[in-house]
């Protein structure tokens, strides 16, 4: 089937080349609403926004194709990720790509405050040539406040000390080494609320950071201090800011970000020292080719090679990495969906354990496959990306171990559930390293291609039950396709997993499991 993207927000041109040179083909529609979005996403595989675009539960539940949502930007607020992931739809964003430019925007606003340029400007242009009006100050010397050193607050501390300021930064997740490196002060906020002469604010909108700027802490602050909030609106209590600039507490206030945009209509819009931007940022022709070109190469590596990359709900996977692990993954889902069809609701644990050559791979898409083919026994639209999230939902302990040990097989995936029987394991293999096979169920022997419609029984071993099985099944018209044999030992437990070419309806599992010796019989779909 074709795959389609939409990229639904104002995109670099070279993001909607990219996806035709892969063969995905790709609509531009920029400025839908959300009723427009919500009656054509149902036709794609993959959609490429920026900030404009809300991907709301309504636009995901319309969503039905689609896999993967790409953010050409860093913060992915306008996407509902919670309800996304619940649907098995991978976001993925481009961290680094318009870095530089915002933290230039913050520097540009900056220096905009310290010299009031947009006033001066406009004062100039209107003819008034009002010198003495506009005395502004020096940064040089001067102390700047970071709210949030991760990548733009770090950019902004080297561009800051070229200017010769001192810098202070409050982030409880910046690492005393690090501080080091970039030549600033850890600080806690009120440290900082009370030196800085500068305040910029680099975090995202958390529970931890909303209104971070309370109207508390800009009491605490500086007295005529100047503050460039270049990262997301609802860091800054916007009324209070409105009354500290008129007290004169801050002197200067610049916002390219608001509670509400687009920003139309504010208290702050008139108040004097007030600069604002609508959401610049990353607005530089620079910036915009990086995210653009970054976007679509990862949506494309997703959609065509299973490649994760920036992802914000699942483990990453290379492009490099994902073909040498599909088949490593479809062994997975298999035996996920065997053990989950198998013990259903009694599994309370699961542990994904490696061995060989799988040993030497990135254990997570392994484990994520697993719980993908578990999970999808209890709910429908199951996948990698939501199977670790359900699984949390029912309390499913799940571990990941990887074992040095050479074992019978050159390359070997097991995993055990804990049940209230005990821990029940079942193991399989490549053969070729491409195809899947079951070689293990339940400490008994086995080698069954898991495909298809299978019956699992459990029988005690005695001579003359296969007959009786296949006649049984033969009277119910259902052609055996293979037939595959284990047991413990000889007259002991014995268990078959068959091959039919159709569906079991219930009466035939009840008639099976009248047969004289059966002590168990689940119908299976692979
Ligand atoms: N205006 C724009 O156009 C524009 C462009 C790009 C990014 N942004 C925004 O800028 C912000 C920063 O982006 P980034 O790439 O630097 O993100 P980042 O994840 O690299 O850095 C965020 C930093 O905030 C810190 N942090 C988290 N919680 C904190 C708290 N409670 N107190 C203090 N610090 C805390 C983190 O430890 C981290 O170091 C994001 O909100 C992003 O969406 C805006
Ligand atoms: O796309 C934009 O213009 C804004 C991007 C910015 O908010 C981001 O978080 O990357």
């Amino acid at each position: 089937m074709t795959v389609r993207v939409l990229i639904s927000d104002q995109m670099d041109p070279r993001a909607a080349a990219i996806f035709r040179e892969r063969g995905i083909e790709v609509d531009e529609k920029p400025g839908l609403t959300p009723d427009e979005l919500k009656a054509i996403i149902g036709d794609y595989d993959g959609l490429a926004i920026r900030s404009a675009t809300k991907v709301t539960t309504a636009i995901l539940e319309a969503a039905t194709r689609l896999k993967v949502i790409g953010r050409a930007g860093i913060g992915v607020d306008n996407v509902d990720i919670p309800a996304a992931t619940a649907r098995g739809v991978v976001v993925m964003n481009t961290p680094f790509g318009n870095s530089i430019t915002t933290a230039e925007h913050a520097i540009a606003l900056m220096f905009a405050l310290a010299r009031q340029l947009p006033e001066a400007d406009a004062s100039t242009q209107a003819g008034k040539w009002e010198k003495n009006r506009f005395m502004g100050v020096e940064l040089t010397g001067k102390t700047l406040g970071l709210i949030g050193a991760g990548n733009i607050g770090s950019i902004v501390a080297t561009r800051a000390i070229g200017l010769k300021m001192k810098v202070a930064a409050f982030d409880p997740f910046l690492t005393p080494e690090r501080a080091i490196e970039l030549g600033i002060e850890k600080v806690e906020l009120d440290e900082l609320l009370r030196r800085a002469d500068f305040i910029t604010l680099h975090t995202p909108l958390t529970d931890q950071t909303r209104n971070i700027l309370s109207k508390a802490n800009l009491a605490k602050t500086k007295k005529g201090v100047r503050i460039v909030n270049c990262a997301r609106g609802g860091l800054i209590d916007e009324d209070a800011l409105k009354a500290a600039l008129e007290s004169g507490q801050v002197a200067g206030a610049a916002l390219d970000v608001f509670e509400t945009e687009p920003a139309t209509a504010s208290p702050l819009f008139g108040t004097p020292g007030f600069v604002s931007t609508p959401h610049l940022g990353a607005s530089t022709s620079e910036a915009q080719v990086n995210v653009a070109i970054q976007v679509a190469e990862q949506m494309s590596d997703f959609l065509l090679l299973g490649g994760v990359t920036n992802a914000i709900n699942m483990p990453s996977l290379t492009a490099e990495e994902a073909p040498r692990l599909k088949p490593y993954m479809a062994l997975a889902e298999k035996l996920g969906k065997l053990i989950g069809q198998v013990l259903g609701e009694d599994i309370r644990s699961v542990s994904v354990e490696v061995e060989g050559a799988a040993a030497q791979l990135n254990p997570k898409p392994i484990t994520g496959a697993v719980l993908a083919g578990l999970m999808g026994t209890y709910s429908q639209t199951v996948n990698m990306v939501n199977a670790p999230v359900l699984a949390k939902e029912r309390g499913l302990d799940v571990r990941e171990v990887r074992h040095d040990r050479e074992g019978d097989y050159h390359t070997l995936v097991a995993v055990e559930a804990g049940t209230s029987d005990g821990v029940r394991r079942i193991a399989g293999t490549l053969f070729g390293n491409k195809a899947p096979r079951l070689v293990e169920l339940f400490g008994v022997e086995i080698e069954a291609d898991l495909a298809g419609m299978m019956i699992y029984i459990v029988n005690k071993d005695m001579p003359g039950f296969i007959g009786k099985l296949g006649t049984a099944l033969g009277e119910a018209g259902i052609n055996i396709a293979t037939f595959n044999l284990g047991r413990r030992a000889a007259l002991g437990e014995a268990v078959a997993l068959v091959s039919v070419d159709g569906e079991v309806p219930a009466g035939v599992v009840k008639t099976l499991c009248a047969l004289d010796g059966v002590r168990d019989v689940v119908p299976l779909r692979f």
